[in-house]
């Protein structure tokens, strides 16, 4: 029996990082998603191997299950309905058995926190099991487009979807979906992976990864929002790496350091973004509607964007991109933690395709990377195949 699960990246139109300290955000699903397959060894496979393949990476870590075992002792907790945060000191000793397989270049530590996440959450929901896991993703990794809780929400989704906590029936076809308790399930699970990630995240990316569509957030509470007018958007990816925990601790050492001009740059963020919820969800019944909301929408990303400044998560990659777009009288922001990774940049409904296929090979002259992506698709999706057996 193999079990898929989907998952998909998001993008947010307003509040980022002022949402870790309170703010209110505003973040959409994307049709680019991460892949997750879980497979059991049968008993005549005599394996005792748990195994994770990182497709895209090509990547292939094993563990003896009784090697983990050993390592977690009492530490470890297979309690598949009661997400657990992971201690630091259990991070350390999971981050240990990642660090010995001496497999991850070093030019990319994060992903041994995203192996670390992985051993948290498989021991906790499925115990010490042997398996085979396969991850792929449509995602660029570390760019903003939460490809961290895609990856935490697939695998908790799958890792669940085999569990005794869940119950869809393997013998349906095609890809199904969990109802709202178990949704609730592996949003939690996937927020406790998330943690060992970014450190200090706010939920939101797991939240709109887990349900789909388009979401205010504020606090970890989720208000589903309904959009009255498809929603445009460019995504430029300047290619410049860089990692989600480090950025938003940085805005944490700013807030301590001038808490109250910070608080006052959060409360701004808090306004605009319900601003901006408001505007997606109002009627617009005739193109001169549409192009007044368009209107407001670009003047709210770039007030953000001056904000997310204020915050020191801007990079000088997408400033060239804001620069770009500008002489087009297009407007963008970032998306997601900033300091590189990508921008978004309205195109309203009446641009026209000259100018965007314009604006698009300026910026990809400067290194960039372009594309448009699908807003508000569903969120988690779980398949099952009873006919494969393990690799
Ligand atoms: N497909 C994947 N396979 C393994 N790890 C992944 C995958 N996708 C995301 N990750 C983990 O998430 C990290 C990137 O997360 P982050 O810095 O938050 O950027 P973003 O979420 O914007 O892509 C990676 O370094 C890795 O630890
Ligand atoms: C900066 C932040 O608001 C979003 C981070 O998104 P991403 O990992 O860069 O895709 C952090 C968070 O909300 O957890
Ligand atoms: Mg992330």
């Amino acid at each position: 029996m193999e079990v898929r699960a989907k998952a998909p990246g998001k993008i947010i139109l307003a509040g980022e990082h002022a949402v870790v300290h309170g703010s209110t955000a505003v973040a959409a699903s994307i049709d680019l998603c991460t892949y997750v397959s879980l497979t059991f060894p049968t008993n005549s496979d005599n394996d005792d191997k748990l195994r994770l393949h990182l497709d895209d990476m090509a990547l292939n870590f094993f563990w003896p299950v009784g090697k983990i075992k050993e390592a977690l002792s009492e530490k470890g907790s297979h309690a598949p309905s009661s997400p657990k945060s992971c201690s630091a000191e259990t991070i350390n000793i999971l981050a240990a058995l990642v660090e010995e397989q001496n497999i991850i270049p070093e030019a990319n530590i994060t992903l041994g926190a995203g192996v670390t996440a992985f051993l948290w959450l498989y021991t906790c929901i499925q115990g010490y099991k042997p398996a085979t896991v396969i991850v792929t993703s449509e995602l660029p990794l570390g760019s903003g487009l939460g490809s961290s809780a895609a990856f935490c929400v697939s695998l908790a989704g799958a890792l669940l979807a085999l569990s005794e906590s869940t119950n869809l029936d393997p013998n349906q076809q095609g890809w199904l979906s969990f109802g709202e308790k178990e949704l609730e399930l592996v949003n939690k699970w996937a927020f406790e992976g998330e943690k060992i990630i970014h450190g200090k995240p706010s939920g939101i990316d797991n939240t709109v990864s887990t349900y789909g569509n388009m979401i205010k957030f504020k606090s970890g509470e989720l208000m589903r929002l309904k959009s009255n007018t498809p929603l445009k958007m460019l995504i430029t990816n300047t290619n410049v790496g860089r990692n989600t925990k480090a950025l938003v601790a940085g805005v944490s050492e700013r807030t301590v350091k001038h808490p109250t001009a910070m608080a006052a740059v959060f409360k701004a963020v808090d306004s605009i973004s319900n601003e901006v919820a408001t505007i997606i969800q109002s009627p617009a019944h005739d193109d001169t509607a549409v192009t007044e909301k368009e209107d407001k929408l670009e003047e709210l990303m770039e007030m953000n964007q001056g904000l997310l400044q204020c915050m020191g998560v801007s990079h000088a990659s997408i400033e060239t991109v804001l620069r770009t777009t500008l002489k087009y009288k297009l407007a963008s922001k970032l998306t997601g933690a900033g300091g590189g990774g990508c921008v978004l940049t309205l195109l309203p409904t009446l641009s026209s395709g000259i100018v965007v296929d314009k604006v698009i090979k300026e910026l990809e002259a400067c290194g960039f990377q372009c594309f448009i992506a699908g807003i508000g698709g569903k969120g988690l999706q779980i398949s099952f195949n009873s006919s494969a057996s393990s690799s």
